[in-house]
């Protein structure tokens, strides 16, 4: 594995904004870019162009120069989280006691609904007040016998027949801080889908119990798995839901400062539901959650909310009549499990997002309020329902799962002690108050809330987590209104230069010319939402590059969801093969390659030079690879075969010589310049990574030995020796320093290792004797017997139909050696 290259000392902020360059970069020691501005008297011969400069000096160019951060895709330390799949969370385990208790936990439930649902006749209110702050985690035999029947209450007042379709039901919940709360049908238009929610939650608490999962749900695998259905049953449900006259279902959790939050989502929906008092709005109704609540983190109504997902996505929110009431605007609804981590990167699937089920309540808390009859709304609960709020094991961050057994605090890292938990929620709950609104008042200006979704074009994408970031960007993972999978990249413009913008633009028109194309990751949509911006940029017509962006601006992008990258599969692979003396899979190494090529040779064809291929950029989508980030792409003038850099650019592992040199002249006086064949030294690297496990100059570990190396036309690179001779041949074509005698995509394709030569047939035995036949008859062509008897005996060795014995043809060749 390669390690990590050391750059030159980084500036105190390790963060530049070269004015004569495209891009901020961010040095770090995992990656660099840099600017050519250290452009003067260098060579190909490295030792000439790394002594034209004294260390101390270059290093300063060269930190002036630095663009933008590319971090190094080292197999071993992969900049993307990979998905852990239904990862339990160390601090939550499901003691089968748990899990026996959370079954009974859910006979109860299934007990209190009926008993419950009698009881909303009477439109009853439901509060639930808090425990006191302290522990994070709840296992279900943690509830007390006192609070289980209370959660199981609280959650049976969802049951069917809370709100009913003459719109007298009137439900309230009301939620304390910290309070569990369970939904209740908000008004006539909110009844059937209590039901089906119900009935996903008992789904739910019998998928949690049996598999013993009940804490940590792995978001993303399940909606990978499940979306599909979800996306049909969500269809089926609201089909039915608008032939029953609507309803909303909802069921959340509560922490403090819900209404603010509840209102701020209320806004979002109340048109929608304001609209449609005989149409269906069905919010997360086959969510059930597992709630943690922790009022000092969460932007809306938890801070950590578990979904565990049993049917997720049987219900759509927004659609019908009530979406067109918005105005075109697409509702996510919560369908699949979600995982909402505050904090962001190191845990994206772990983090549950709750929002849109706590947000449907509080969309059924403003119709309630706006309809007038939402009295119960405020008010305490019936202590029946009530949660002590000093309970001894509930907490203002408890998890409350209704029959679900174990949950555990997301927000609050695992190491924290607990006494310091309980004073960080304690210190926090002020600015949780205060983060919270300003959250509401965003929200309520938006419309929706920015830390659940995004907006692209109008459209709303609900945020399942973070993918990862890049030098640049942030990439999420998102779900659309009709339940797909994305990716969404968003750029931050304000405070980068103009020239920035620009590339960042030409990512996206890249994209936009590469649409269609089966091997380019495909961009769904986009929005800049600094429109003079993108206009400018567009036409060319800025006019102070270096002037930074000061609005607040942002690029969107939508994208298809890639699953893993090639690093990561890499990694994979090489963790596999850890210990054993095998090599990677030849068939394996061909069946990517070939995609690899392919993809780049994509690109190619349309004059785009990517100038970044590493491993971390070729996606695996749907079982073939894609390439992306075209950050840094550049595109060939049509009356050249290179593309024009200010500076240097990429990864430095996968970086060409020229790529490190360019600009510069070489020994003939020539400008060296980069093309195509530096995106084939970088394909060398990886491919070179896919054999031995690591980049061709991993141990050269800084900076400048690197630079060195590869720009020292005489260094060798070392090949161990590998049973396939032509895989061997295959990486020297693609890494010959020289960048013209690398090979190109078209011959890469048709390399021996990818199409292996047939080997020639041997010729069979009537094949030899005809020939030899010819031969005779040549040689003899002025005996006239002796090319007859030889034209004879060709035309019945080349007859199908005639088989000669070997005594028939001695005879033959007697006869003919008699005459000759
Ligand atoms: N469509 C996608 N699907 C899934 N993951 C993605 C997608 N696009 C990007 N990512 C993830 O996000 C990371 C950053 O994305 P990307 O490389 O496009 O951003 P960047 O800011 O240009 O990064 P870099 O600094 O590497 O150029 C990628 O390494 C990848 O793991």
């Amino acid at each position: 594995m390669e390690g990590e290259p050391e750059l030159p000392a980084p500036s105190a902020e390790a963060k530049f904004f070269n004015h004569e360059q495209s891009r901020p970069i961010n040095i770090n020691s995992d990656s660099i870019n840099l600017s050519r501005s250290f452009n003067t008297t260098s060579t190909y011969n490295s030792s000439t162009s790394s002594s034209s400069h004294s260390p101390p000096d270059f290093v300063r160019d060269i930190q002036a120069a630095f663009k933008r951060h590319r971090p190094v895709a080292v197999m071993h330390k992969p900049r993307r989280n990979v998905v852990p799949q239904r990862e339990t969370p160390k601090e939550s385990s499901i003691k089968p006691q748990s899990i026996f208790e959370s079954k009974k936990c859910k006979e109860d439930i299934l007990q209190s609904r009926r008993i419950q649902s009698r009881r909303c006749a009477n439109n009853d209110d439901v509060s639930i007040t808090p425990p006191s702050e302290g522990a994070t985690t709840l296992d279900a035999h943690d509830i007390d016998q006192r609070t289980r029947p209370q959660i199981n209450d609280a959650v049976a007042s969802l049951r069917p027949g809370h709100g009913n379709a003459q719109g007298e039901v009137q439900r309230k919940v009301h939620f304390s801080r910290n309070a569990i709360a369970t939904s209740r049908g908000a008004d006539d238009q909110m009844a059937t889908g209590t039901g089906d929610l119900l009935s996903h939650m008992d789904s739910l608490a019998l998928t949690e119990t049996e598999t013993g999962m009940g804490n940590q749900v792995d978001a993303s695998a399940a909606v990978n798995q499940d979306w599909r259905n979800h996306h049909f049953q969500s269809m089926e449900m609201e089909n039915s839901l608008r032939s029953e006259g609507g309803i909303s279902s909802i069921v959340t959790g509560g922490t403090i400062g819900v209404h603010d939050q509840l209102h701020q989502f209320g806004n979002f929906l109340q048109n929608d539901l304001n609209n449609a008092i005989t149409q269906s709005s069905v919010i997360g109704s086959s969510c059930v959650t597992s709630t943690l609540m922790n009022s000092s983190s969460a932007p809306m109504i938890s801070s950590t909310t578990y979904y565990s997902q049993s049917q997720a996505g049987d219900a759509q929110l927004g659609t019908g009549p009530a979406e067109e009431a918005e105005g075109q605007m697409d509702v996510v609804q919560p369908s699949c499990s979600l995982s909402k981590n505050s904090g962001g990167e190191s845990a994206p699937q772990s983090a549950v997002t709750s929002q849109a089920i706590s947000s449907a309540l509080a969309t059924a808390m403003e119709v309630n309020k706006s309809s007038g009859s939402c009295k119960g709304l405020q008010t305490s609960l019936p202590h029946d329902y009530s949660i002590a709020k000093d309970s001894p094991q509930l907490d203002n961050s408890y998890p409350v799962k209704g029959d679900i057994p174990n949950v555990k605090s997301q927000h609050q890292p695992s190491d924290v002690p607990l006494s310091d938990k309980k004073l960080e929620n304690s210190k926090s709950e002020k600015p949780g108050r205060e983060a919270t609104g300003k959250a509401t008042s965003t929200s309520r200006k938006k419309g929706y809330d920015p830390d659940l979704f995004f907006k692209v074009n109008g459209k709303l994408y609900q945020r399942l987590g973070k993918i990862g970031s890049g030098g640049s960007s942030e990439v999420h993972k998102v779900i659309s209104s009709d339940c797909t999978i994305y990716a969404l990249k968003k750029i931050k413009l304000k405070g980068r230069d103009y020239a920035t913008a620009f590339g960042f633009c030409q990512e996206i028109e890249y994209l936009t010319k590469l649409r269609g194309k089966n091997n380019i990751i495909q961009l769904i949509d986009y929005e800049v939402t600094d429109k003079t911006l993108l206009r400018e940029v567009m036409h060319g017509s800025i006019s102070n590059k270096v002037a930074r962006v000061r609005d607040d601006g942002f690029i969107y992008m939508v994208l298809e969801y890639g699953e893993i990258d090639l690093a990561h599969m890499l990694a994979q692979k090489w963790k596999e093969l850890d210990g054993s003396n095998a090599t990677i899979d030849e068939n394996w190494l061909r069946f990517y390659w070939q995609q690899i090529l392919q993809a780049v040779n994509t690109i190619h064809e349309e004059r785009i030079v990517h100038s970044d291929l590493k491993p971390a950029n070729f996606l695996l989508v749907r079982g073939f690879l894609k390439l992306i980030d075209f950050g840094i792409a550049k595109a060939i003038m049509s009356d050249t075969t290179n593309i024009q850099r200010d500076s240097q650019v990429g990864t430095l592992s996968y970086m060409s010589p020229e790529a490190f040199m360019c600009n510069e002249t070489d020994a003939n006086g020539n400008t060296i310049k980069c093309g195509r064949s530096s995106d084939i030294w970088s394909l060398g690297c990886i491919l070179y990574q896919m054999v031995y496990g690591r980049t061709p100059f991993a141990e050269y570990k800084t900076f400048w030995a690197k630079f060195k190396v590869i720009t020292d036309p005489n260094h060798e690179i070392i090949y161990e020796p590998l049973p396939n001779p032509w895989l061997l041949d295959l990486l020297k074509k693609c890494l010959a320093w020289d960048r013209n005698e690398r090979w190109r995509i078209p011959q890469l394709l048709q390399h021996p290792f990818l199409v292996p030569p047939v080997p020639p047939k041997s010729p069979s035995p009537p094949d030899q004797l005809c020939t030899l036949l010819q031969l005779i008859a040549e040689s003899t062509a002025d005996d006239q017997k002796g090319a007859l008897l030889c034209s004879q005996l060709h035309g019945m060795l080349t007859d199908p139909r005639v088989s000669v014995s070997r005594d028939q043809l001695r005879k033959f060749l007697q006869i003919l050696n008699s005459l000759l």
